[in-house]
């Protein structure tokens, strides 16, 4: 089942050119990738609209780092196209890249480093002053409550606390879209909700979009988009009330259980058919 959305959310659509405001934050559209003989993406469309937190719910080995990586430019798109806020990432990354803002699931502060000399280097990274990066650390370890820690190395601080410092070095270019690939792996019950907090007042205040993958289902919220891939492939996408009902389900876990049965089902019967 394939559930359709708002038009916004259409990545596919056959729009010619659409407001600024229309334009998505992040639209991938008949994205494929292989690891040799591997499929390990076929045919994904989506989009995120701005401010919007969209999830995007699978279990392990659905796609999702392997989509991340395509999105950051790490792997080359092999098949398809994908857009931040209408730059073509193969065409004009630098237009792109410079609108993202990433948090990926490994850890990827420095522990030996204190907080602020973790954003100051990233800053410089950017390209951003001195003056201008001193500025913006404070400011952004002021909003994560971390700004009594600046000068404390990040190797004495919790999982949570290194989250939130990374979602803060993910913010400091100021980007329009954040993806974040589980970024909540490890943490307790509080972290991850303080975490899950922290990122919707993002979009709420700031008006970011928001892409958020996850493989738990307690991380979604009734008013999110949602982008089921399951085993390389988009299953579902739409607001979760529509999806839910369009699977005929009555909550999201139901939801997902339907959708990757009805899936793996209909892959089991092709595979047969293609023996026979
Ligand atoms: N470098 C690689 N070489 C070969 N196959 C790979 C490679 N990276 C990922 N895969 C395969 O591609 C598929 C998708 O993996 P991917 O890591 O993107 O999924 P995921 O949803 O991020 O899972 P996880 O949360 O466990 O990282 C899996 O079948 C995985 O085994």
């Amino acid at each position: 089942m394939m559930t359709q959305n708002a038009p916004a959310l259409d990545a596919t659509s056959p729009t010619a050119q659409p407001a600024p405001d229309q334009i998505p934050a992040l639209s991938v559209a008949g994205v494929s990738h292989s690891y040799g003989a591997r499929k390990a993406l076929n045919d994904v469309s989506f989009a995120v609209r701005p401010a919007s937190f969209t999830a995007l719910l699978g279990l392990n080995g659905a796609g999702k780092s392997t989509l991340f990586s395509l999105i950051t430019r790490l792997f080359a798109v092999q098949s398809g196209q994908i857009n931040i806020f209408g730059h073509d990432i193969g065409r004009t990354p630098g237009e792109a890249l410079r609108l993202l803002g990433v948090v990926f699931q490994p850890r990827t502060v420095d522990l030996d480093l204190s907080l602020r000399q973790n954003l100051l280097y990233h800053a410089a990274l950017h390209g951003i002053a001195r003056r201008e990066a001193l500025a913006r650390s404070e400011e952004l370890l002021a909003r994560i409550g971390l700004a009594d820690r600046a000068g404390n190395k990040v190797r004495d601080l919790s999982g949570g606390q290194m989250r939130r410092l990374e979602i803060a070095r993910a913010l400091l270019h100021r980007p329009r879209l954040l993806l974040l690939d589980e970024a909540t792996v490890g943490l307790d019950v509080k972290a991850r909700a303080d975490i899950v907090g922290h990122v919707r007042q993002l979009v709420t205040e700031q008006g970011i979009g928001v892409l958020w993958a996850t493989h738990l289902f307690d991380e979604i919220a009734a008013t999110d988009d949602l982008v089921v891939l399951h085993q390389g492939r988009v299953l579902a996408r739409g607001l979760v009330p529509q999806v839910i009902a369009e699977a005929g389900a009555s909550d999201v876990n139901a939801a997902f259980a339907r959708l990757t049965t009805q899936a793996s089902q209909s892959s089991a019967s092709s595979l047969r058919s293609a023996e026979s």
